[in-house]
């Protein structure tokens, strides 16, 4: 007889099967953030899922994200006497109530009729940041509004038209936003065939990118090759708000980054969506933790879809890490709810792990806690 849990959910009935074992049926709530994207997928249209869940060209980096987290394993320390652990973090624009923030995501209106408002007030309940995509469909303005308890960061792709990203940054500096998240990875889009094949080119009829409104047109987000370190320091002139690198993926670059004024650096291969064929970002982290030498918090995203990848993350030297797909899954699922129960699930998960592995806080970890295995 195997018991499988003491838990169950409201309709389900475990039942035994002529072998004796007991069977509990697949939950018709999800109980993991991977099981979201089933329950999401169902509800989108074809397009609209290939646009979230997709990557670039072969989508092997898609696959490393998660890969890379399997092949890493974890070894627990014992009798600590820790004590129940805290999961809170301290980073660049203030507090967390959990080391996992919502990565910024376009399009939330995609997946729900609430968009981003719902995200928002999914994370304030998390006690988490979110940072709102500058391909938001609800202006970044309404998104506060709609959560006034959230922290919110902006994520800027720098416009070559530097008057109007400095729109942009004061259009998150008015909405309350608490750090600027530049993302560097993206000199080009990448070159998604998923989104190819579908023609998804547009937005459909009544959704725009709302934070790109000048005067009475909406602007194309530019992504050009011609952003240059010079483009950061500009920026670095024009907000007092904490700068933090999101794409940064090489150590050089990293170190590059110390002398241009930013508050830290998130490593990112983009969810694998830009360029294909970049390592995984949990392999990326710890070159470029080495390089920085503590200078300033690094972050982390792609791939994380359980606690026990959080704490491998941040044992590697991440001050915390962000979720992407996991979050837009929940959201298409179930809205605002799906998102509170992705993060909850989450944040549950690094507090057991973290007691599991005998710390009292994520200030326990350290990189000889994490073993590479040959799977
Ligand atoms: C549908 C989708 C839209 C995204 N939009 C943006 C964006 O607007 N800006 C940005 O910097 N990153 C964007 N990203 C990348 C995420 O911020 C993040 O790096 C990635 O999703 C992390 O990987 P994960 O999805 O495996 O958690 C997007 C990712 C996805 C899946
Ligand atoms: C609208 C896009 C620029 C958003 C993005 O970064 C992505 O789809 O990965």
């Amino acid at each position: 007889m195997t018991g499988v849990g003491t838990t169950r959910m409201a309709g389900e009935s475990p039942h035994v099967t002529d072998t004796g074992t007991r069977v509990i049926p697949a939950p018709a709530v999800p109980w993991t953030p991977r099981e979201f994207e089933a329950a999401a997928r169902a509800r989108l249209a074809p397009e609209h899922y290939d646009y979230f869940a997709g990557g670039a060209g072969d989508e092997v980096t898609v696959r490393a994200n998660e890969a890379a987290f399997g092949r890493l394993s974890l070894v627990p320390r014992v009798l600590r006497g820790a004590g129940r652990p805290r999961t809170d973090v301290t980073l660049p624009g203030g507090r967390a109530a959990m080391p996992v923030l919502v990565a910024p995501t376009a399009f939330h209106r995609l997946a729900d009729p609430e968009g981003e408002r719902a995200t928002a007030r999914a994370a304030a309940a998390a006690g988490t940041v979110m940072i709102v995509s500058m391909a938001s469909t609800v202006a970044v303005g309404e998104v506060a509004a709609a959560a006034p308890e959230a922290t919110l960061w902006f994520q800027l792709y720098v416009q070559p038209d530097m008057a109007f990203t400095e729109t942009l940054v004061r259009r998150a500096e008015a909405a309350g936003c608490r750090a600027l998240v530049v993302t560097v990875d993206s000199p080009a889009r990448g070159l998604r065939d998923r989104e190819r094949r579908h023609g998804f080119w547009d937005l459909p009829e009544g959704m725009a990118c709302e934070n790109l409104r000048d005067g009475g047109r909406v602007r194309p987000i530019v992504m050009s090759p011609e952003i240059s370190w010079e483009h950061i320091d500009l920026l670095r002139e024009m907000t007092t708000l904490p700068i933090i690198l999101k794409g940064v993926a090489h150590p050089a670059d990293a170190r590059l980054a110390l002398g241009h004024g930013v508050s830290g650096l998130l490593v990112s291969n983009h969810g694998g969506r830009q360029l294909d064929t970049v390592p995984a970002a949990v392999d990326l982290l710890p070159e470029i933790v080495a390089a920085v030498g503590g200078a300033v918090p690094v972050l982390m995203d792609g791939g994380v879809r359980r606690g026990t990848d959080v704490l491998k993350a941040m044992a590697l030297g991440a001050g915390a890490v962000a979720v992407g797909r996991p979050v837009i899954w929940g959201l298409a699922a179930d809205g605002e709810r799906g998102v509170t129960r992705v993060l909850d699930l989450l944040r549950s998960e690094v507090e057991q792990a973290l007691t599991l592995c005998g710390c009292a806080s994520v200030h326990d970890l350290d990189p000889g806690m994490v073993r590479r295995s040959c799977r």
